[in-house]
Parts: structure tokens; sequence; C-alpha cells
């Protein structure tokens, strides 16, 4: 029998299916809508809040998104500008002639083109794509703009760089990567009926190889590379209707053909208005404000630059942190006061009355900087007592108080010390030094010596710029320095307590006395040729002493702290950051280390460059040592290479290796590198906590790798840093004791170094003399200073770059600089820029600039600390005998022999005077050299 449908049926069974239809779309929809809401408020979290540097510093965007000028371009331009050049000319010529276009309206824009898929917005580093990026998403996540898009994907490429180059994705599984949440869009009709919009932002930053001619993918399920998916997106054939959006600095955003591009808009940055506008709503106080746009008006070349975003950032960072100190001053010179009467009467802790006693009330202890500087408790019977947040810091504020006191020549406050004489306006500062000095020395417990190294630095002028704010002028007083030099020395010669005679070094060297390293030599050398007893305490701090001395390592003898003083066995810690000690330095102190019953347990390295096999193998063999008690190595910024990692990994395997932090950041890490430090881990996995292979290259399967280990409750590793993030050295620096209080300074003053801002600071007009000595700069770095360089507009004539690992082809891109005939650099320092590390010399210094080229007017050269080996000088004296060379002064200062110790090494450094001066066209008019032979 058949089943015969009448017309009723059909119609019963249509409407029906038409409710189900209506019933199953309004569910749809209701999920939908509760995905996109959660979507925009996910949307709102991650542009809301933005970080400004440091963690804490993350505030949300309506405080400091201030509109910015972009305009609409040409897209042909885009093909044939140098990216240096395009920051050049933003930075001459921030000229705002075009008319603007508001960046929330680039999507209707884009839609009135005839041609083209995307907008492709372009902009220099710093100027402000992706704060523009972020404004657009919250802006449509609030309702506020764009509303006629459905849902906004934020897809930053150094995101997308995370995911696996070789993983095959489709585009749904690609936004699950990022928006889990979208998960249950799957069954719907989300991508075909939805208006979509994707950022793609930094393209510049992208590891994406994009091949415009690849595999068409069509569906948003049909799986391909993230590359490939990328590309159709930009041809419009997978999601033909969706929104894109791409951003990119310069020298990238011709990495889309223009065919594709519909709508193109350049970032320029700030107008002047606009840059005000941006200060006043940054710095909430009015005053403040005003302040430092004035002072920003002063300078002309400040206020040019400013025009880029990040400047103005860095700009407002450093000089409100200027103006809290001013602005705090009154508060800070009355805790002053309070430091030194506490200081005075050896209190640590002190009460109510104390303060009071100052002109510290109660409305202001619990308030602003105080609640930085002081610590306070409840203790018995509910009274409070208060105290430095350090002792240091007492210690600071204290001298801080008595320095001033002298410059006001407050004779009732330093009467503490000054007692009954009366010395004349000339004498007081030397005077006031030597019974402070005097002073320390009859505490038997030092309680006065830190309060004395600081006061001692305070007193030079150097150390008083940096209290600009608190101290109305700054006085240079070099005879009283020398005197107070010379009166410590004199205290030395009779030094009985080596606690006391530690004190002392560190006195000098807050002076920054030159002659240490002989001051040194004699505390050791007593006059029986005995070593002295030291202490536990005294060790570290001679050690100390010693390795922030550049010049004592010249001379440097591990010896010294083994046998012949036998101190090695309480020594800790050892850093040698920033020393010359080379590979044969390392090798014989480790092996005296391994000797004796030795309790190095952190050595420190960092920035100390040197040669991978020799070096590796040294501190492989370490760890491996049964006696071994190294628990810290840190490598960092050395050029390692996988090569030197798989060395040390050999040591990391032994089972006596106790090491619990390794540090190998910028050590050229690739994903090798990464899979020798796994097995190692794997083969002894009971040690390691800590390892840092931040700003290194591996790809991700490498960290990946690595990464399982922190899950896996068989290893010990709790820390892995990888990427870009910062590795804060704790390299010490000799100033220490005096900056303390500046650390804040520092961190700003840190920012306005960055890279970025020393790149815009080299094209920047004004600026004939950058000093860009151990900057961190790369071989790619010195495209950009080549290129300044070869500009006709190029005013530079002075350019240091010691310290910097420009390798190879870094000084081959500068010596193509500095053959240009536009050139106009007469000085130039490499100074300790390690060329020896590439072991290939001749190469190197074939790559250094051609001294013999009619073009180069290099007038002094500094060299000093290469290993330059036979070759390279030979390479060397050639240049400077050429008709063509106009070199006058060439420096190669503490030119290492005792690395090449049997080379013709020194032969040739003897004779390269007379090489040079026997020639009839030299014009050198001096030569430093210093050679120790060891
Ligand atoms: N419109 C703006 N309002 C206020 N501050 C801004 C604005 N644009 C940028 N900034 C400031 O400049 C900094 C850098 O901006 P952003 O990260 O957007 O630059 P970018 O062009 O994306 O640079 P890069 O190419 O280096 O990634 C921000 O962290 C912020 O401090």
């Amino acid at each position: 029998m058949s089943t015969s449908y009448d017309s009723q049926h059909i119609s019963d069974f249509r409407q029906k299916s038409q409710q189900f239809l209506c019933v199953r779309f309004v569910l749809e929809h209701d999920v939908l809508q509760k995905i996109l809401e959660s979507h925009k408020d996910d949307m709102k979290a991650k542009t809301g809040r933005v970080f400004e540097g440091k963690k804490e510093n993350k505030i949300h965007i309506s405080k400091v998104y201030t509109e910015l000028f972009i305009t609409e371009g040409d897209i042909t331009n885009v093909y044939d500008e140098h990216e240096v050049l395009k920051i050049d000319r933003a930075l001459k010529k921030p000229k705002f002639e075009d008319t603007p276009i508001d960046c929330n309206s680039i999507f209707c824009l884009l839609k009135q083109k005839k041609e083209g898929n995307i907008v492709l917005t372009k902009g220099i580093a710093g100027i402000g794509k992706t704060f523009s990026v972020h404004k657009l998403i919250l802006d449509w996540a609030e309702g506020k703009a764009n509303q006629h898009v459905d849902c906004v994907f934020l897809l930053p490429f150094r995101e997308i760089n995370l995911i696996k180059d070789d993983k095959e994705i489709s585009l749904h599984e690609l936004l699950l990567e990022f928006y889990p949440d979208l998960k249950e869009v799957e069954n719907t009709k989300f991508y075909e009926e939805y208006k979509l919009a994707f950022i793609f932002d930094g393209l510049d930053e992208s590891r994406l190889e994009l091949d415009f001619d690849c595999k068409l993918v069509k569906c948003v399920n049909a799986r391909s590379s993230v590359d490939v998916l990328f590309t159709n997106l930009v041809r419009g054939k997978l999601l033909p209707s969706a929104l894109i959006w791409v951003t990119s600095r310069p020298a990238a955003a011709n990495l889309i053909p223009p065919e594709y591009v519909g709508l193109f808009t350049e970032v320029r940055g700030f107008t002047d208005h606009q840059k005000e506008e941006y200060f006043r709503k940054r710095i909430v106080d009015e005053a403040q404000a005003s302040k430092i746009i004035s002072h920003i008006r002063t300078s002309r070349s400040l206020y040019i630059m400013c025009h880029i975003p990040v400047f103005c950032w860095i700009t407002a960072s450093v000089l409100q942190d200027i103006l809290l100190l001013s602005s705090n001053k009154g508060m800070i010179l009355k805790l002053a006061k309070l430091a030194f009467e506490q200081l005075k009467e050896e209190n640590v802790m002190f009460y109510e009355t104390d303060l009071k006693a100052c002109g510290i009330d109660e409305s202001e202890e619990s308030t602003g900087l105080c609640t930085e500087i002081f610590k306070k408790d409840s203790v018995l019977h509910e009274v409070k007592v208060y105290y430095f947040i350090h002792l240091s810091v007492q210690e600071f504020l204290a001298a801080l108080h008595v320095f001033l006191c002298y410059l006001k020549l407050d004779m009732d406050e330093l009467k503490f010390f000054l007692e009954n004489s009366r010395p004349n306006k000339k004498e007081l500062l030397y005077v006031l030094l030597r019974k402070a000095i005097d002073k320390a020395k009859e505490s038997d417990r030092g309680h006065f010596d830190l309060f004395l190294r600081f006061l001692l630095g305070i007193s030079l002028q150097s150390n008083q710029k940096l209290l600009i704010g608190l101290l109305d002028e700054t006085l240079e007083n070099k005879n009283c320095i020398n005197k107070t030099i010379q009166y410590i020395k004199q205290l030395q010669n009779n030094d009985k307590c080596p606690d006391k005679s530690i004190n002392h070094f560190f006195c000098i060297l807050e002076l920054q006395d030159r002659t240490l390293y002989q001051q040194i030599m004699k505390y050791l050398k007593s006059e029986s040729g005995q070593p002295k007893a030291v202490s536990n305490s005294n060790c570290s701090a001679l050690v100390y002493v010693l390795l922030m001395s550049g010049e004592v390592l010249d001379d440097f003898d591990p010896k010294m702290f083994n046998k012949t003083y036998n101190i090695s066995h309480r020594l800790r810690e050892l850093d040698l950051s920033g020393n010359d000690l080379q590979d044969s330095g390392l090798h014989k102190l480790l092996d005296e280390m391994k000797n004796t019953e030795r309790k190095l347990e952190v050595l420190r390295k960092v920035l100390m460059k040197f040669s991978i096999n020799h070096s590796c193998e040294i501190v492989s063999s370490a760890p491996q040592s049964s006696n071994s008690v190294l628990r810290e190595l840190d490598l960092s910024n050395n050029d390692l290479q996988d090569s030197g990692v798989k060395l040390l990994s050999d040591g990391l395997k032994s089972p006596n290796c106790q090491l619990e932090i390794l540090r190998l950041s910028g050590c050229m890490v690739t994903e090798e590198g990464c899979g020798y430090l796994s097995s190692a881990l794997s083969a002894n996995p009971s040690h390691l906590r800590e390892l840092d292979l931040s700003y290194n290259h591996p790809a991700q399967s490498g960290v990946q790798l690595l990464k399982h280990k922190l899950d896996h409750p068989k290893y010990k590793l709790e820390k892995l840093k990888y990427g870009k993030c910062k590795y804060t050295s704790t390299h010490t620096s000799t100033q220490t004791p005096t900056y303390t209080h500046l650390c804040i300074f520092n961190y700003v003053v840190g920012q306005l170094f960055s890279t970025l801002a020393l790149k815009i600071h080299l094209t920047a007009e004004y600026s004939s003399k950058p000093n860009l000595a151990g900057c961190n700069l790369t071989a790619q770095d010195c495209e950009i200073v080549s290129s300044a360089l070869q500009s006709s507009n190029c005013v530079l004539r002075e350019l240091d770059l010691s310290n910097n690992d420009l390798q190879d082809s870094g000084v081959k891109l500068l010596s193509d600089g500095v053959k240009s005939p536009n050139c106009q650099l007469q000085i130039l320092r490499f100074v300790r820029f390690d060329l020896g590390y590439h072991k290939c010399s001749e190469l190197c210094l074939d790559k250094l600039p051609p001294l013999q080229s009619s073009n180069c007017v290099l007038r002094e050269l500094d060299l000093s600390n290469n290993d330059l080996q036979d070759s390279g000088v030979k390479l060397l004296s050639d240049g400077v005998k050429s008709p063509n060379c106009q070199l006058q002064i060439l420096r190669f200062v503490r030119f290492d022999l005792g690395y090449h110790k049997c080379s013709e090494l020194s032969r040739c450094l003897h004779f390269l005077p007379f090489l040079i001066l026997s020639s009839p066209n030299c014009k050198i008019k001096s030569i430093f050299m210093c050679l120790f032979v060891v």
C-alpha cells in the first residue's frame, strides 16, 4: 500500500517544519548571542587595559588614549622606500596637511572601495598601530562604533607565531586556539550569516612565509597551514564577506600584494595639538602636565620626537619622576633629618614623637612617599613604631641630610662631626669628610660605614647631578676629594682591623680613585709576604672590589683566591660580569677551584664574550666534577650557540651536577640546543629549577620539549624563560651604594635607551655624537646605523659602538656606511667589541672601516680589547699606511697578550708603530697601546 499525501497533509507538514525551523533558529540565535556577548566581554578585557612598561602600570586605555593622525596613503610608495628613510622622514618632516581619517571608520571606507579586500595600515615602530587596533576593538565591544560588525577577532602575529609551523589547522580551529569559547558555534551558520572582522596586528613580526599563489582554501573547516589560511583570507577566497585589517611596520607592508589592498592607511603619530593633549590626559596633575609640556617645547628635537607616541610615554615617565622628586622635596628633607637623628643614636626603630620632632605630622606619616619609605608596626600596648624600609635607605637619607647641611653651612647640625673645629668654607667639606671617616672608624659595630660611603659618593659632582630636584646646586671640589683619598690611604697604612680596611677600600671605590688595585695588593700582601686572615664577610667584599675593578683583572691571578691566600673555601659567589677575564683566565680559576674544598655556588660570567669550544668545555667540566657545588651558572649574552649548549649539556647530565639555575639568555640557542638541554634534563632530572632561554631563537617545538618538563613531577624545573621576556641581570655596578635610591630613575632611563629609542636618536638631526656603547645592538641594527651614515643629511661625527655584539655581518654593514661619500664620521670606537670570538680575525678586520678608501674621513679609531691577532694588526697597519688614510689616533689599549702567549702577536705589535710611522703617508699623531704580558 502506498502512502498518499493530500494537499492538506503537505500544507500541515510545511507549517510544522517551518515552526520547527523557527524554533531551531531562535534557539541557535540565542546561543550565538550569548557567545557573542561573552566574546565582547573577553575583548573588552583584552583591549581595555594596556601595559605601560611595567606590569603594575597596567592602566585603562581610555586614561591615555589620544586620537592619532591617520591618513589614507598611496600603496605604491610602500614598495620603494626603506624603513630608515621613513623614520628619518617622519622625524624631520612631521607634516600633517593631509586629511585625517577616523580609525573607527576604516571598515566603512573599505566597503566603498571597488577593488581589494583588506585594509592595510602601516606605521613606524611605536607610532600607535597596536593602540589603534585595541581602541577600535574596545569601541566595538562597548557598542560605540562599528555595530554593523557582529564579531571582531584579534589575531596578533606575535601569537600566531606560537602555532607550530607545520601544523595543519582549519580557520575554525585557529580561532579556537585564540578564543576557545567559540567551540559552540561549530554547528551553526555563524560563519555564513554573521558579519565578521579579522584583525592581524604586526605583520612585521610574522614568521609566516607568504605565498599568494598557494592552494585555495574556501571552507572554514578545511585544514591547511596558517600561512595558507591567511593568504586565502587576504585574497577573499576564504570568507569573502569578512572584513580584514592588517597592520605592519613599513618594511614588511610590501609582503601583501597591492591588488588585495582595498584601503591603505598610514599612522602618522601625534600632531602638535595631540601631543599636548596626550600629556594632559596622562598626567592628571595639571600643573605638572603644563610644566612637562613647556619643558618639551623648549627642546626642539624632543618636541619633534614626541610625535611618536612611544616617545611621549618615555618622556612623560622620565620627566614625571624628576618632578616627583622635586615635588616631594620637602618631605624627603624631613625624612633625611629623621634618618640622621636616628642614625646618630644608633636607632633603627623610632616613635611618633621622633617623627614629630622632625616636622612629620600624623597626616603625612601614612600618605604618599612615607608609605614607600616607612614600615609601621603596632607592638606592645598599641604603640606605633616606625622603621625605614631598609637600613640602607636610612643610611642614604642620613648622608643626604649631612651633605645638605654642608651646602647650607648649617654648623649646628654638623656639630656631631665637627665638634669644636671651625674650618673655613673652603676647607669645610674636607674636614667634614675626614671627621666622618674618623667617626666610622671609631664605631666598633661599623654602623656609620655605609652612611660614610653614601656621603663620599654624594660629594662627587657627577653623583650630585643625579639628585637634581633635591639639591639646589652641585659642587665640584676635586682638591677636597683628592685630599680625602689621600687621608683614607694614610689610614689604610695603619689599618689593623680587616673590616675597617675593607670599608676603606669601598670608600676609595666610591670616590672613584683609580689606584685602587695597588691598595688591594698592599692589603693582601703583608710585610712578611704572608697572607692576612680574611673573614668570611671580608672575603666577599674583597672579591667584589677586585672583580669590579677592570684594571685588576688584567693581572688577575686566580691563585690569589686559593693557595696563597686560602680564601677560596669561603667564597660563595663569584660575579665576573663585565670583566675581561678571558677563557684562559676562567680556565685557571676553575682549575684552582677544582683542587680545593671549594664552596663556589654561584658563578656569573655575564656579558663576557668568549669562544665557544674553549669555554663551554671549561664550564661543562665544572659541574661534572665530583666535588662540584656549582648551583647557579649565568652565561647570558655569550655566543654559545647550539654546539656550546651541547657541551654544556654533557656537564648537566653528570650525576655530580648540582646546578639549580642556568641562564643562557641571548646565547644564540635554537631548537637543536633545546633538544640537548631537554635530554640532559631527562638524564639528570633532579636539580635544575630555573632555565632562562630568553632572547634566543628556539622554534616552538624546542620550547615545547622543555615545557613538558615543567609539568612533569619527575623534574624539578619550576621556571622556564623564553621569548622576548627581559631578564634583569643582577650585574652589580661599582656605584651601587650611591645609586640604590635611584633605581627608579635607572629603570626609566633604561627605557629611554631602548634600541628603538636609539635608532631614532641616531637618525634625528640633532645628534652628531650618539653613544651606542653597550646597547645590545645586533648585526641587524647595523643596517640602521649604516643607512644613517650613508644618508645625505647624516650629521654623525662620532660613534661609539663598543660592547655590542655586532658580528661580522654587522661590521660589514658599518663599513659600507663609512665608505659612503656622504659619511662624515671622524671618530669610531669599537672597544671590547669581541671580534676575537669569531676566530676569523682577518675576515673581521677586513670588514672594518676601510682606511684606504678615499671617502673614509676617520680621524680616530679605537679597537681596544679586541682580539685582532697578528694578521689583523698587519691589515690595520696596511690601512694606515695608505695615502688616503686620515687616521690620527689609533687605540688598542689593553690588548690581551696572555691569551696568545706563543703567537707572533707581540712582535707584530712592537713593530706596528714602526711600520706605521715609517710610512711617508702616515698622519698618525698618537698611538695608545698598553701591553700586558702574562
Ligand atoms: N593613541 C595613543 N594614545 C596614547 N598613547 C599611545 C597611543 N598610541 C601609542 N601610544 C603609546 O605608544 C606606545 C607604543 O604604541 P604601539 O604599541 O601601539 O606602537 P606600534 O605602532 O604597534 O609599534 P610596534 O610596531 O613597535 O609594535 C604605547 O605603549 C603607548 O604608550
